[in-house]
This record gives C-alpha cells, sequence and structure tokens, in this order.
C-alpha cells in the first residue's frame, strides 16, 4: 500500500494495524521512521473505504482510511486531536479486504457504545454548547457510527427528571447518557442514574455517564480526562472507555440530596457561587469577579464538624491518580483486559458472583401499626456507604435494620446493593419469623429486625423477613444467615442475650430494640434495649464489635393504656436506660429519624434529619411531641455514646443515660401525627445526667459528671450538648490555626472539631480545572472511596490569599500552610454555629449567618449537611489522564 506517497508494508495483528516504509520506498532525503504507524484498535473510531477518482488521466483511487486520533508529539498528552490515516491499496478488493477486518476487530469491543444519550444545556457557560455538540462532537459520533439521541434541556433538573423517570426499556436501549455543558448537567445525570439505582432499578448500573465540556468550569471533564477540549472528551465516549469514579452524597437537613463527583465547598466556595449566580450574565468571568469580592469580603463562619477520617491505605502515598493509577488498580476497579489493553471495571458489576447482575441486598423492614412496610433500601457502596447506625438509636417506632454484600476482592472491599422498591403490606396475624441480613467475607455486615405485635407479652417478637437479592449473592446469605441468626435471635425473642456479630449488628439490635416496642395492635408493651457499644448503633456496623448485645422486652405493665412503649438501645459507655413513650397506637415513623441520609429513597417522611449520638432519649420524645396524643409523655433512653463531650454534634456525650421530656407545647399539637419536615420548628427540652464511665469521658467529659441542658435549638443542630459536663470537654483550643478546638475522637472514630473556618471543602477526586491544574488534591484518586476535607481557618487576607495560590499552582496536601488542614475521610456532618465574621455589601446578604453549599458548582442553601462518598458510584466515559510516559504514540 502507500501512505503519504510511500511505499509501506502493513500488517494486522489481534490488537493493532501497523505499518512501515519498505526499504526501497524512500530516498535519503525522507526519514522512514516517520511514515511508520501502529494504532491500536481500541484507539480506532472506524475504517472507511474512499471511492474517489483523482483526476480524469488517473484511475481509480482504491483508498481507505483509518479514523483516530493523535496526541501531541509534547508536552501534555491529554489533548487529543481527530487524526485520520489515508493508505492507498492496489485494488478496490484489497481495500474492502482490510476496512472489513478493521471493523470487525472494533465490533468486537465490547465497551464501545452504539448508541447514547445525550443531553445538551443551551445555556451552559457562554452559551456554546449547542454549536459545540454539531461542531466538534456529533461528527465523532458518526465517524464512531455511535448512533445518538439529542435532547436540549429546556429547565433545570430537566435531564434528571428524564433521566429518573425514563422507561426501564427505554434506557436499556442506550450504554450511556452524555452530557453536553457544565458541571451542574451532569450532576444532574448522575443524580438521576442513582435515584434509579437506589429503587432497583438494575439497568441504571451499567449506563455511563459522559460529560462533554461546554460550561464554565467543567472540573468533571477536566479531572476525568486531564484536559478541557470537547474533542477529547468526545472521542474517550466514542471509544467506549471505562472508569469506576467515587462520588459524595451530601444530604441536608432541609432534606435535599445532593451528589458530587469533584468537590463540595463551604464558606468561601459557597459564596463565590452563592453570589456568582446572580453575575451569570458576565459568563465564566464571574467566578473571577465575585472571588476577588470574596477575597475582600474575607468572611469566616462558625461550624462544627464530625468526620471520619479513613484508614490509611496505599492511597496515602503521594501518588497522581493516572490512566495506571495503582492505587486504583489494586482496589479492583481497574483490570488488565484481553490483548493488554487496559480496562476499567467497576466492582459493583464485575467482581460480584453472577458477574453483570449488580448484587442485590436491601434489607430493612419497617413497621407500623396498619403494616409492614419492606424495602427501605441502601443506597451505597462502600465500606462506609450506609448508615445504618442511625436506624439503631431509635427506640420506639420501628425495628428495622440493613443487609449489605461484601465482596472482598483484589485487597479491597467491594459492596454493592441494590435497593427494593418500598412496599406496604397489610399486616394480617404474625408475620413469619423475620431475619434480613447478608454478610460477606470482606467483613462488613449487617442486620435487620423487625416487629410485629405479639398478642400476649413475653411471646417472641416476630419480625417480617425481606431479602431481595440476586442468585449470586444468595449465595452469601446462606453464609451469612447463620452468623445474623444467632444474633438476631435475641432480637426477636424477650429476655434474650447475645453476641453482636463481627464487624456488625449493633444498628439492629438497637433497632430491634425498639421495634419491639411497637405495639400497633393496642396492646401495650415497652421494650428495652441495651446496644453494645451506643445509641449510636452506626458503631456497631462500621467499627469494632461490640462486646455484647443485650435485648430485653418486657411487659408493660397492666393498665397500661392502649399504646406502645418504646426504648431505644442504650450506650455503651457504661450508660443503660430505658424509656417509655405513651402514645396511642398511630405509628412514630421514629425511622424518619433514623435515616437522614437516605430521604430520597425513604419518602417525604424521612427528611427530618437525626444524628448519630443523639440519645435514645430524645428520639423518643421528640417522637412524643410530635405525636402529641395528650398523654403523658417521658423518655428515657440510653445515651447514645458518641462520647465527644460538648460536640454540638453529639449530645450524647452525655453518656450514661439521658431523659428526655416532651415540651408542653408540643404536647398542644394532638393532631400531629408525623414528622413534620424539620424539628426545626419543634423546641424539646431535654435533660441529661451523665453517667459515670461514660464514652464521654474519653473526650474530656469527667467521668461521672453531671450535665444537663435544655434544647431551644432544634434538635437535628445538636445544640443538646452545651451543658456543664458536656461541653467541657473540647474548648481546649489548638487546632487549625488555633481557631477551633482541639479534635476530639470518640468511640466511634468520629473526630468533632468546632471551629472558625473561612473555607471547608470535601473533595472526593482530584478536581482539577483552569483554576487549579494539577487539582486540589493533586494526589487524590478517582476511585478509593475516601475524600479529603479541607479546612482553612480564619485567617488575614494575605494568608487567604497565600491559601488561593498554593491551591491554583500546586494543589493542597496536609499543612501545606499553617492555617490549612487537609485530611482523608469517608464521612462528615458539619453543623453552622452562631458566629462567624463579613462584611456586607450590595452583592451579598450582609447579614446572612451562615454560608451556602458550593456542590460542584450547584448551589445548596442549607448549610447543615451529612456528607459520605459513595465508592465507584457511577460509570464515566473515561480512563483517567495520561502521562507522558505512559500515552501511546503512534509513531
Ligand atoms: N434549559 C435550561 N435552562 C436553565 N437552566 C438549565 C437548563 N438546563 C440545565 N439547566 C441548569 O443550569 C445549571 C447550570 O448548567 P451547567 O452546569 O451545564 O452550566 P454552568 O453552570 O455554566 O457550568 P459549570 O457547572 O461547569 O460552571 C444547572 O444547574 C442545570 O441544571
Amino acid at each position: 500500500m502507500r501512505f503519504q506517497g510511500h511505499r509501506v508494508k502493513v500488517k494486522s495483528t489481534a490488537t493493532h494495524v501497523s505499518w512501515k516504509a519498505v526499504n526501497t520506498a524512500v530516498g535519503c532525503c525522507v526519514d522512514r521512521r516517520k511514515l511508520a504507524r501502529r494504532v491500536p484498535f481500541d484507539e480506532v473510531l472506524s475504517a472507511t473505504a474512499l471511492n474517489k477518482q483523482t483526476g480524469c488521466c488517473y484511475a481509480r483511487d482504491h483508498s481507505f482510511v483509518i479514523h483516530t486520533f493523535s496526541r501531541p508529539p509534547s508536552g501534555d498528552p491529554n489533548t487529543w486531536r481527530p487524526e485520520e490515516y489515508v493508505l492507498t491499496a492496489a485494488s478496490g478488493e484489497a481495500v474492502r479486504e482490510w476496512v472489513a477486518l478493521i471493523n470487525g476487530r472494533l465490533q468486537a469491543l465490547r465497551d464501545r457504545p452504539r448508541n447514547l444519550l445525550v443531553y445538551v444545556n443551551p445555556f451552559s457557560g457562554a452559551r456554546r454548547a449547542r454549536h459545540i455538540w454539531e461542531r466538534v462532537a456529533a461528527p465523532l459520533f458518526a465517524r464512531a457510527r455511535v448512533a445518538v439521541t439529542v435532547v436540549d434541556t429546556a429547565k433545570m433538573d430537566h435531564a434528571k427528571e428524564m433521566v429518573e423517570c425514563m422507561k426501564a426499556e427505554e434506557l436499556a436501549g442506550y450504554q450511556g447518557v452524555v452530557a453536553v455543558g457544565g458541571d451542574g448537567l451532569f450532576q444532574e445525570v448522575v443524580a438521576g442514574l442513582l435515584a434509579r439505582r437506589a429503587r432497583g432499578d438494575v439497568t441504571a448500573h451499567r449506563i455511563r455517564v459522559g460529560h462533554i465540556p461546554a460550561g464554565s468550569t467543567d472540573a468533571v471533564a477536566y479531572t476525568l480526562h486531564g484536559s478541557r477540549c470537547a474533542a477529547t472528551a468526545a472521542l474517550h465516549i466514542a471509544l467506549g472507555d471505562r472508569l469506576s469514579l467515587d462520588a459524595g452524597r451530601m444530604a441536608a437537613a432541609d432534606g435535599t440530596v445532593r451528589h458530587f463527583v469533584c468537590q463540595a465547598g463551604y464558606g468561601f466556595m459557597g459564596d463565590v457561587m452563592r453570589f456568582s449566580e446572580r453575575l451569570r450574565f458576565m459568563g465564566p468571568v464571574r467566578y473571577d469577579v465575585t472571588g476577588a469580592l470574596q477575597v475582600v469580603r474575607g468572611a469566616s463562619y462558625r461550624v462544627a464538624l464530625s468526620y471520619r477520617e479513613a484508614t490509611s491505605t496505599t492511597a496515602d502515598v503521594q501518588q497522581l491518580c493516572t490512566t495506571q493509577c495503582e492505587v486504583c488498580r489494586l482496589a479492583g476497579i481497574r483490570v488488565q483486559g484481553p490483548h493488554g489493553a487496559t480496562y476499567h471495571r467497576s466492582a459493583t458489576t464485575s467482581n460480584l458472583p453472577g458477574s453483570g447482575a449488580p448484587a442485590a441486598a436491601a434489607i430493612a423492614v419497617t413497621t407500623t401499626s396498619g403494616g409492614v412496610a419492606l424495602g427501605t433500601p441502601l443506597g451505597g457502596a462502600g465500606p462506609h456507604a450506609a448508615p445504618p447506625g442511625m436506624h439503631g438509636g431509635g427506640g420506639g417506632g420501628h425495628g428495622h435494620g440493613h443487609g449489605m454484600v461484601s465482596s472482598a476482592s483484589a485487597g479491597a472491599v467491594a459492596l454493592s446493593s441494590t435497593p427494593q422498591p418500598s412496599r406496604h403490606v397489610p399486616l394480617q396475624g404474625p408475620l413469619p419469623v423475620s431475619l434480613a441480613g447478608l454478610a460477606g467475607p470482606g467483613g462488613a455486615s449487617g442486620a435487620a429486625t423487625a416487629d410485629t405485635t405479639p398478642a400476649q407479652p413475653g411471646t417472641p417478637v416476630h419480625g417480617t423477613a425481606h431479602a431481595t437479592s440476586v442468585a449470586a449473592v444468595q449465595a452469601w446469605q446462606a453464609q451469612a444467615m447463620g452468623l445474623f441468626t444467632s444474633a438476631t435471635a435475641g432480637w426477636f425473642t424477650p429476655n434474650s442475650h447475645t453476641s453482636a456479630p463481627p464487624g456488625g449488628g449493633g444498628g439492629g439490635a438497637a433497632g430491634g430494640a425498639g421495634g419491639a416496642g411497637n405495639a400497633g395492635n393496642g396492646s401495650a408493651r415497652s421494650a428495652s434495649g441495651h446496644g453494645g457499644t451506643s445509641g449510636d448503633a452506626a458503631a456497631g456496623w462500621l467499627g469494632p464489635p461490640p462486646p455484647a448485645l443485650t435485648t430485653t422486652a418486657v411487659a408493660a405493665p397492666p393498665g397500661a393504656p392502649s399504646g406502645s412503649l418504646a426504648t431505644g438501645g442504650s450506650g455503651a459507655g457504661g450508660g443503660s436506660g430505658q424509656g417509655l413513650l405513651r402514645a396511642p397506637s398511630a405509628p412514630l415513623h421514629l425511622h424518619h429519624l433514623a435515616a437522614p441520609s437516605f430521604p430520597e429513597l425513604c419518602g417525604p417522611l424521612h427528611t427530618a434529619p437525626a444524628y448519630a449520638g443523639m440519645p435514645a432519649g430524645a428520639f423518643t420524645a421528640a417522637a412524643g411531641s410530635i405525636n402529641g396524643t395528650g398523654f403523658p409523655r417521658s423518655g428515657a433512653g440510653g445515651g447514645g455514646g458518641s462520647g465527644c463531650g460538648g460536640s454540638p454534634r453529639a449530645p450524647s456525650s452525655l453518656t450514661g443515660h439521658a431523659t428526655g421530656t416532651t415540651a408542653a407545647a408540643a404536647a398542644a399539637a394532638p393532631d400531629q401525627l408525623q414528622l413534620p419536615p424539620s424539628l426545626s420548628s419543634h423546641s424539646v427540652p431535654i435533660t441529661a445526667t451523665a453517667g459515670a464511665g461514660g464514652a464521654g469521658s474519653a473526650a474530656g467529659t469527667p467521668s461521672g459528671a453531671s450535665a444537663s441542658a435544655t434544647a431551644s435549638q432544634p434538635l437535628y443542630k445538636g445544640h443538646l450538648a452545651s451543658g456543664p459536663g458536656g461541653g467541657s470537654g473540647v474548648e481546649a483550643g489548638g487546632g487549625a490555626g488555633g481557631l477551633c478546638t482541639a479534635p476530639v475522637v470518640d468511640a466511634e472514630g468520629w473526630t468533632h472539631v468546632e471551629g472558625e473556618f473561612a473555607s471547608i471543602m470535601c473533595v472526593v477526586t482530584p478536581c482539577r480545572s483552569d483554576k487549579s491544574k494539577r487539582g486540589i488534591i493533586p494526589n487524590g484518586h478517582l476511585c478509593d472511596g475516601r475524600m479529603y476535607l479541607v479546612l482553612v481557618a480564619k485567617c488575614a487576607h494575605p494568608n487567604f490569599l497565600r491559601f488561593l495560590i498554593r491551591l491554583s499552582a500546586r494543589g493542597l496536601v496536609d499543612r501545606c500552610l499553617p492555617h490549612v488542614r487537609v485530611v482523608p475521610i469517608t464521612a462528615l456532618r458539619v453543623s453552622p454555629l452562631p458566629g462567624g465574621h463579613y462584611l456586607g455589601g450590595c452583592l451579598w446578604d450582609a447579614g446572612a449567618p451562615e454560608s451556602a453549599w458550593n456542590v460542584d458548582g450547584e448551589l445548596l442553601h442549607c448549610a447543615d449537611v451529612n456528607v459520605d462518598v459513595l465508592r465507584g458510584a457511577v460509570e464515566v466515559f473515561a480512563r483517567g489522564p495520561e502521562t507522558p510516559a505512559a500515552a501511546r504514540q503512534h509513531r
């Protein structure tokens, strides 16, 4: 054949097509090496026969073209250009053979998309999204023979709603969904897919997401590909690159849930976003303008932070996450594909038995007096994804729990779950004994409990069984059942004692205890639970095994009013508790309090947040207040035992036991049978007494000290713990810049800090952008199951400028500046506190006491949030940035 007018010898192997000049082809003035090419098939879009007449005096030209791309010969290899290699054969027959051979090889690449759904936001960035799609991306997809369905978004959340509500069969027709716009549009698509997954739609698991940058920041595309080039992004999509990507999930106290794949920022970042929205007419430059104004403004905000530090892994090695990222590969996310090509596989879809089908392990049972609601789903993947412990502290209304599938593979634990849609099953007599729990060899485990209403006190409490799983997971179930049977038997049987399963079960136990107290059939009963570790049963789930779990259900006193008597689990710190809640048989819906991270999954009633560490007594009292029946109510629950003395987030630091009484005002609302969206309008005085040896003592609360606090603040803000004793432990000073309290680590591994910060960021991937080319966290990873908490203490203007310059030029590492901390974490809670400093001005609300969250470029106005990370939450069309050494040149 001929290439660029010279004779070349072409050959094809299983992985590539290559050619080089034959010896006699070139004279001494032509460098033979410049004619040689080696093009891997996984970098070829397609081959097409050319059928052109080269001129009236010449014969028909028998040529074909190989559509591929090229990297710059030097410098950054991450900006690709479409490339065409034209080869001329001796005959038309030869051309047809070569075209068929190359396209046949491409057909065999199973990750190549054939049909894509494309959303274009015409208003992104400088409003060039449509133009970029038509001029840059669409022609490349046509070259790659990818069919596309294009939708222009008409409003905010249009793409999210469409993805979320589309029929499963329709979605199954696509291999991926592409967002042409900014980070916000990409986030919409991700949110839509995750919502489907939360509903149990297995189709959504294998849908990849692509981002063709046309917005103002385009941090997603930059992070994934190392460049903001639209052609590069389109090429990655057309070539079918695949990579699993972590996502952060931010659940706000107002019930809003947002996902992010780059960063969520409070303080400076939030203010920049908040005010730049008013300057949208300026286009992308609005961020520079408002950024400068915010530096001048020098705002700082007081918050209470609790975070769970990530365990040390290979990710701690200061190493860049690129195509060959060893950290992500070790995590089992990237595996070597056939023919030496690197394929990226999601742990959620390929590491489980019966590969391809996502594991289903959603288990939850909630019971009300009228029936049993099944299927509270698990939403996350990753050892820290599900916060089942939130269920443990809620004695009273419902027994419920979780199951989680765990698989250990390639040095990492991969967790996956497929939730089931909630159903409501009428309660007809005693239900079959229930148990739902799955555990895998990875160590994480869970449990589910349920309650119904035994006719007589003293008879076993039956539960409902609900465990849904794919066939592969059922194999694990058999293994897990033994574990859980022994662990949970006691939860259903009064006066029994049992031990927790390794690594989990506390949540279920406490939930079970509460569940046992749920009446619903008119017969009163009470239950007291003694959680092994704490009312914050997350510890039972994620942390070390509790020393013992004890559950006791006892009959209610004779003549007790019809209704339920319930208590929550007790804390581990030496405290134990029991509660008494009298209410009619109306459901208490305590699980709404108990699952703040999944409000979108659990319906509107789940919007009222509660946090781990809230004393069970508080739950009980709160429930009593909102049920408002006029019965006298008192609640006494075991202290939650999260053990941070004085942290506003951990009222249970007043461990020992807490006694709750409902406010009289609350009792004056007898018709309020369900939780309002927020508890903020309810004042629930709580008197708490610290018990001897409580977990709080570990955090500085003097052992045995008494503390009492009356909460006039919303419960969820955790201001309960401001009393003496509880508050004494943390005001030790120290911390970042000396402006925050010394970090206090509680028994469950949460670190609690209060302070005044100029900026708080939660960065889930390196987060590269034009403003920070190396990334905010240069050594972050795309899929390692951790986030990085960046704390910038209140500081003088020059110091904040130093921070911005450092962030922009080199990225951040821990203590890169005296007032900057970078901590790898897996979960975070943030609550605003009164205080803070800022200048007023026409562009901002001078009196605003709180900042807002900037969640991947979208505003979230509620400052009170819970954040966790979903490992490998989405699959994306990407392979990670390439290094010059790793980039394969075709020459
Ligand atoms: N047709 C539309 N009209 C108005 N808003 C839209 C429309 N389509 C999408 N949106 C919303 O516009 C917001 C911004 O979109 P997008 O993120 O694509 O651009 P951007 O903000 O300019 O870019 P970046 O997020 O990279 O800074 C998103 O919240 C998105 O939900």
